[in-house]
């Protein structure tokens, strides 16, 4: 578990970080977003200590993070950025093993460490052990970022826009392998990005910043369904809301179970989200589809009629749309 209480950061006559509170549980994933320059990556670099804070106190684990050595507290948070840091003259098993290296691993236990996490990463280490950094494309670079800061099975996982320079494809790839990472390792995780549907699609909480400064937390479902300020709004998409709030709903959630339905044409699995569901109406006419589970087995319907009705009240409740 990682606690801010009433942080700030004062570089000068700059105040970036403004008097910040904010909890992610253990095992819990919190995106930080906000326009450029609201704080959002000196809040993650205080978290270790790559910036000291001025006000307040960060609690890692139920200790203050200044009670640390910070040598020992880096160790315990893998921290993985956007130009990955990787070291251009090491290769990239040795990248991956910077951290265990550095604990003294013996080297059997390195090796194997490094093996694992090539493979749970996609990396075949027959093809990418020994290449250099410079050999890699833009999503195997962060793919081996990721790896590394994940080397010594750290407590938690910062990530400051890990995937912002990526294609929308690779980027897609990635946060897929990172969600099944996370579903894998319980890891507690706090997440600078500026892609809000990355943001929406990874986080538990997400915290949004303006000027220094918390303006709105909760789960993505509650900040959807209610922002409180006009800039949130915007900064969740405006009127794209509605299908935002449909990416973060499963169909299984609102079908009609199989019995009462009639034929339909299109099918769609139970694990799509409704606004993939949607895409599916539109892209083939139609107003209802056949939900099938993993086995292609029919199991349901969902109905535009039906969840355009059930979607009224929250759309009632929420201002601003
Ligand atoms: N080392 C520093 N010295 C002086 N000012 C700094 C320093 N680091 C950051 N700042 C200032 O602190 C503020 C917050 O910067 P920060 O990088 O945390 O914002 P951000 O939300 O991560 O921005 P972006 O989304 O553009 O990366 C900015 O005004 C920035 O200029």
């Amino acid at each position: 578990m990682i606690e801010l209480y009433n942080v700030s950061k004062r570089f000068g006559d700059t105040l970036a970080v403004d008097d910040i509170s904010f909890t992610v549980p253990e095992g819990k994933f919190c995106a930080l977003v906000g326009t450029s320059g609201c704080g959002k990556s000196t809040t993650l670099r205080m978290i270790n200590r790559l910036t000291a804070h001025t006000g307040g106190e960060i609690v890692l684990d139920g200790q203050a993070i200044n009670a640390y050595d910070p040598v020992q507290l880096r160790r315990r948070i893998g921290y993985a950025i956007q130009d990955t840091g990787l070291f251009p003259h090491w290769n990239v098993a040795r990248n991956i093993a910077t951290v265990p290296r550095l604990l003294k691993w013996p080297a059997g236990r390195v090796r194997q460490r490094v093996d694992e996490l090539m493979q749970m990463l996609g990396l075949p280490a027959a093809e990418f052990a020994s290449k250099y950094p410079h050999q890699l494309s833009g999503g195997q670079a962060q793919r081996v970022g990721v790896a590394r800061a994940l080397a010594a099975d750290p407590y938690m996982l910062l990530m400051d826009e890990p995937f912002g320079a990526l294609d929308p494809i690779t980027r897609e790839t990635l946060q897929t392998m990172l969600s099944g990472l996370q579903a894998r390792l319980h890891k507690t995780v706090v997440l600078v990005t500026h892609d809000m549907d990355e943001a929406l699609r990874l986080a538990d909480h997400l915290v949004v910043m303006r000027e220094g400064k918390i303006v709105q937390q909760g789960s993505p479902l509650a900040l959807l369904q209610k922002p409180e300020s006009e800039f949130v709004n915007a900064l969740l998409g405006g009127l794209e809301r509605g299908l935002k709030q449909a990416s973060l709903t499963r169909v299984r959630d609102h079908m009609t179970p199989l019995g009462a339905m009639l034929p339909a044409h299109s099918r769609i699995p139970d694990r799509y989200t409704l606004r993939q569901a949607l895409s599916v109406m539109l892209r083939d006419h139609c107003e209802r589809v056949t939900v099938v589970d993993q086995h292609d087995v029919p199991v349901g319907e969902l109905s535009l009629r039906k969840l355009v009705k059930k979607a009224r009240p929250e759309k009632d409740d929420a201002s601003g749309s």
